[in-house]
């Protein structure tokens, strides 16, 4: 055990998790000083990311607003990343709900248009920049909750399974999984390694296989999500949960979520570069830009009925 401590130790002043120690003012709020007034509300505005902190209780939201779908684009991800910087470096700012700004989307996952049809080039820095994103929201030391308000398949998941928390709308119209082999398309190891650390063996290995998307009801049943509520409660509730989880000392907290995490994060920071160079010998293959090809057809083709 203490060896592991002293790893937990050596991670939380590591690269990935710089913010850790940073960020561990122990407990400044409990539930009772619970302050949610507009006046002391901070907004920070990029044009695909919404940032409302409120330095009385140490809660952000981060909003998605990337019309139509919150698809994660090189430039949505490359804005999201920088906006959480801001926050990974606010003291004021204890944890980070992430939540759309748009009605019956979370995220709609990866932008298929910048997997289809680009450069080489372009998909090398559309994949480093998704996989900074993920480093970032998996390792921070912040509390993250998934305030999860519409459809959330492939990357849109990821993004939820990045976070400590997930709490979905009660609507069986809004569907979360990873769906890839549904496109023809696979999703890297590490978006199987969320799932799994959250579902479990079994329940992944169905999962990534058939490209389940789970309703609301059905997601809750197998852990992809820890709580559903109504619409119109999810970000008081999501707030409320946040201002629990703040009571517990951050120092402990953070060395204890490193302490589980160490594990993905250290696998994915060890094939950082293989997995950027499957991505892109993936992607240039004839049979992949089809597939990807034909389920935008097939999205428009939908719409179009
Ligand atoms: C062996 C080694 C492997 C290494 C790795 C290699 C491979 C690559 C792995 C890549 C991992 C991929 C992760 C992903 O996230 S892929 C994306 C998966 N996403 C989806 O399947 C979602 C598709 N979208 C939908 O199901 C729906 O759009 C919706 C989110 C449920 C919303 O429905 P609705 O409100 O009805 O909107 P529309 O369907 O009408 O869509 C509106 C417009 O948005 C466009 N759209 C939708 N999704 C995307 C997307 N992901 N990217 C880009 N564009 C998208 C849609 O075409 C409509 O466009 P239009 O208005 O111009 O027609």
């Amino acid at each position: 055990m203490a060896s592991v401590l002293r790893q937990a130790a050596r991670l939380a002043s590591s690269r990935c998790l710089t913010q850790l120690s940073a960020a561990s003012s122990t407990s400044r709020l409990g539930a009772s000083s619970y302050n949610f007034s507009p006046s002391s509300r901070n907004a920070s505005t990029s044009s695909t990311i919404k940032v409302q902190l409120d330095s009385n209780t140490g809660v952000a939201i981060m909003m998605f607003q990337n019309p139509p779908v919150n698809s994660m684009s090189l430039d949505f991800m490359t804005e999201f990343v920088i906006a959480w910087d801001k926050l990974e470096l606010d003291k004021s700012c204890r944890g980070i709900i992430l939540t759309s700004a748009l009605p019956n989307v979370f995220s709609a996952g990866l932008d298929i248009m910048d997997m289809y049809g680009t450069t080489p080039e372009h998909r090398t820095a559309f994949w480093k920049a998704l996989q900074e994103l993920w480093l970032k929201v998996y390792g921070s030391g912040k509390i993250v909750v998934a305030a999860i308000n519409g459809a959330s398949p492939a990357g849109g998941c990821l993004m939820a399974l990045s976070c400590d928390y997930r709490i979905m709308i009660d609507n069986p119209k809004y569907k979360i999984g990873i769906n890839e082999t549904k496109l023809g398309i696979v999703a890297p190891f590490w978006f199987k390694d969320c799932l799994e650390n959250t579902v479990g063996y079994r329940m992944s290995e169905m999962s990534v296989q058939y490209g389940i998307l789970y309703n609301s009801a059905e997601a809750l049943k197998i852990g992809l999500v820890d709580q559903l509520v109504p619409e119109d409660k999810l970000i008081s509730t999501a707030t409320e949960t946040m201002i629990k989880w703040f009571a517990i000392p951050d120092y402990a907290r953070q060395i204890s979520k490193a302490m589980v995490r160490k594990a993905t994060m250290d696998k994915m920071l060890a094939g950082r570069e293989a997995d950027i160079t499957n991505f892109v010998t993936f992607t240039n293959k004839d049979s992949i830009q089809k597939s990807l090809g034909m389920y935008m057809e097939m999205l428009k083709g939908r719409k179009a009925k």
